[in-house]
């Protein structure tokens, strides 16, 4: 794994829920041509495969908290193995929401170059979620298990960035902005990558 991603740049891209990290992802992939994994995403796609697999992480994300890290790191790893040799990066979206699955997936894929940390306050995050939630279908875009998400952003997630700051590759992002501006900062950081 490690030799098939030589020079390929892994972005790992953490912020609380609705704090834009898709948003922003989004507009990289379209600049930079990075390719974007979300492991919210994946985990969406097995729940609408119908699998067994699939209703038992649904109950679990309907209740605002982390699914089984092997079957996240298991997902990631599928889909980066299959673009490793084409891609020129990957923004990994969602991606610790706990410092064992940093662990995890230095051990089993490789490690960071970057972690974009996506900043905006809990009122913020409520807000547009509950924005969001008007039309997205999403199980878990509702006033209860957003209350649950954050609590579990704060508890699991959160460490997760005192842990990469020690190695200096955390970047701050101020995400109460619009999204032009949000993205403004982000461009500032990945263009200082090359
Ligand atoms: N900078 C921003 N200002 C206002 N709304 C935003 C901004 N960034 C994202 N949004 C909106 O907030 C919601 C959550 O954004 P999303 O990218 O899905 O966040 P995440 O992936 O972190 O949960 C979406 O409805 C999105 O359109
Ligand atoms: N890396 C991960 N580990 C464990 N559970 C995860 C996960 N990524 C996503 N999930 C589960 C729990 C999350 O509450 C839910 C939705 O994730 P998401 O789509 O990344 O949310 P958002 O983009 O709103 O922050 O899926
Ligand atoms: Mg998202």
């Amino acid at each position: 794994m490690e030799k098939k991603l030589k020079g390929v740049k892994i972005i790992f891209v953490v912020g609380g829920p609705g704090s834009g990290k898709g948003t922003q992802c989004e507009k990289i992939v379209e600049k930079y041509g990075f390719t974007h994994l979300s492991s919210g995403d994946l985990l969406r796609e097995e729940v609408r495969s119908g699998s067994e697999r699939g209703k038992t992480l649904s109950e679990i994300m309907e209740k605002g908290e982390l699914v089984p890290l092997d079957t996240v790191l298991d997902m990631l790893k599928e889909a980066i193995l299959a673009k490793a040799e084409t891609s020129k990066g990957f923004l990994i979206d969602g991606y610790p929401r706990e410092v064992a699955q940093g662990e995890a997936f230095e051990k089993k894929i490789g490690s960071p170059t970057l972690l974009l940390y996506i900043d905006a306050g809990s009122e913020t995050m409520v807000e547009r979620l509950l924005k969001r939630g008007e039309t997205s279908g999403r199980v878990d875009d509702n006033e209860e298990t957003i209350k649950s998400r954050l609590k579990t952003y704060y508890s699991a997630t959160e460490p997760v960035i005192k842990f990469y700051e020690g190695r200096g590759i955390v970047r701050r992002i101020n995400a109460e902005g619009s999204v032009e501006s949000v993205f403004e900062e982000v461009c500032t950081h990945l263009d200082a990558l090359n």
